[in-house]
This record gives C-alpha cells, sequence and structure tokens, in this order.
C-alpha cells in the first residue's frame, strides 16, 4: 500500500476551494487513489457541532481569543478522529481549509500567530499538510464569486470590511513566501479545468 497524503487549499472566499477540492478529488480517483473529502470548521461529529456554534449567531457572539480556542478544538477532534486515521490507513485527505485559515482570519482578529501555532502543537500535535494549495484571485474576485453562489444569505464571518480581507490575503502571502516547500501559490482565475490542472502540477512530485 502506498502512503497516505494530507493535502490541504487555501484562500480566500469564492476563490473556488470547494469546487478545487472536488475536482481534484476526481482527478485523483481517476488515478486509482482513494480520497476523502474534508473541510473546515467540521469534518467530524465533534468538529460540525463546534462549526454550527461558530457560524451562527451574532457577529459578536465570541471573543476573538474564545473563537481561535474553538477552531482549534474543531481541528483537533478532526485530525484525531478523521484525518490522521484516514492517512494512516493510506487515504489521499483533501481538505477545505485547515490552519493557515486560522493564522489568517483569526491573525487578522489580532491573536498572535505564535499563539496560534501553540494551540496547534497541543490539539492536532502540530500536524500539518503534505502540500497546501493556495488558491489566488486579484481584489474583489472572489467577492462576487461568492455573492453569485450565496446572493443574500450570510453567516457571522461574511459582513466583514476590505481592511480585514487585505490583513487574510497578506497572511496568506506570508506563509506561501515563509513556508514554499509546503505552500504553492495557484491562480484561481480561468475556467475550473485549468485550475484543476494547474494543482494536480504542483503535487506531481507527491503523486505514486
Ligand atoms: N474557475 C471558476 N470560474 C468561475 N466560477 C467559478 C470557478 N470556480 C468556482 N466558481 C464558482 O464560484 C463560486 C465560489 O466557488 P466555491 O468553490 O464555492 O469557493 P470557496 O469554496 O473558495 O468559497 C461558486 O458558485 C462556483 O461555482
Ligand atoms: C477554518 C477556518 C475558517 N474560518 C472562517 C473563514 C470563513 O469566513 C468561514 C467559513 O468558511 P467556509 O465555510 O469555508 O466559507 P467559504 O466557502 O466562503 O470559504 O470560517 C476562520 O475564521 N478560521 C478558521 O480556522
Amino acid at each position: 500500500m502506498s502512503a497516505g497524503r494530507f493535502l490541504t487549499l487555501e484562500g480566500g472566499e469564492g476563490v473556488g476551494k470547494s469546487t478545487q477540492a472536488r475536482a481534484l478529488a476526481a482527478a485523483l480517483e481517476t488515478r486509482g487513489i482513494h480520497v476523502v473529502l474534508t473541510r473546515e470548521p467540521g469534518g467530524s461529529e465533534g468538529a460540525e457541532a463546534i462549526r454550527d456554534l461558530l457560524m451562527q449567531g451574532d457577529v459578536r457572539r465570541w471573543s476573538a481569543h474564545a473563537e481561535a480556542l474553538l477552531f482549534a478544538a474543531a481541528r483537533a477532534d478532526h485530525v484525531e478522529k478523521r484525518i490522521r486515521p484516514m492517512v494512516d490507513a493510506g487515504s489521499w485527505v483533501i481538505c477545505d481549509r485547515f490552519i493557515d485559515s486560522t493564522r489568517a482570519y483569526q491573525g487578522a482578529q489580532g491573536i498572535d500567530d505564535a499563539a496560534i501555532l501553540a494551540l496547534h502543537g497541543f490539539g492536532s500535535r502540530g500536524l500539518l499538510p503534505d502540500r497546501t494549495l493556495l488558491l489566488t484571485l486579484p481584489d474583489g474576485e472572489g467577492d462576487r464569486r461568492a455573492q453569485a453562489r450565496d446572493g443574500g444569505a450570510a453567516d457571522r464571518f461574511a459582513a466583514r470590511d476590505d481592511g480585514f480581507h487585505r490583513s487574510v490575503a497578506a497572511t496568506f502571502d506570508r506563509i506561501a513566501r515563509d513556508e514554499a516547500d509546503r505552500v504553492r501559490r495557484i491562480d484561481a482565475s480561468g475556467r475550473v479545468e485549468q485550475v484543476t490542472q494547474r494543482l494536480i502540477d504542483a503535487i506531481a512530485d507527491l503523486l505514486p
């Protein structure tokens, strides 16, 4: 049995993460790879319960610190109950958002990167993906795609200003620069199939 792998997709809202997670899973399945598709927050029973706490209610329901702990707790459950067991069993796990989303989004709320990584070390034993694919679009393009998808429906996280989104994008960029072995920036413009091909090229060295 060949080794399992853990891949994550990251980027702002509407860049095409969930579309590409499905497309990449299908492309890998045609190569005979068993794929598990999952997402955060959520992905295991306990983590989905925490997702409901995070996504519903008033924008000010949680303090930034409480929110960082909830994301870390959800991830700890997801890693222990689902991600690690599936990778250990030889599957390729593709996760729509992971630790870099916490660093970007909770970082944009003033939570220190070192504190987020310390929580990840404790809760998820510091598990990092074999490869992280950071989808990028010009400013505003992801928002337009997300608005076309969601119409007026909004979760607790939708109503944030441009400064917040710029900070999120800047942190993703910094992580991609600092951790270039793990993280690859992918141009998410163009047709879905073109983007999927870029993703496959960016994991070519991991393929069996
Ligand atoms: N390459 C693409 N070109 C145009 N529209 C796209 C493309 N990829 C995804 N979309 C559409 O954009 C919207 C957001 O995509 P989605 O995969 O839900 O993004 P995310 O998971 O990053 O929020 C969806 O309506 C999706 O169908
Ligand atoms: C995983 C994760 C998500 N989030 C936020 C980002 C999104 O605004 C929100 C929900 O993510 P998601 O459902 O993936 O939204 P989208 O499809 O629009 O990308 O949760 C964090 O703030 N921290 C995290 O650790």
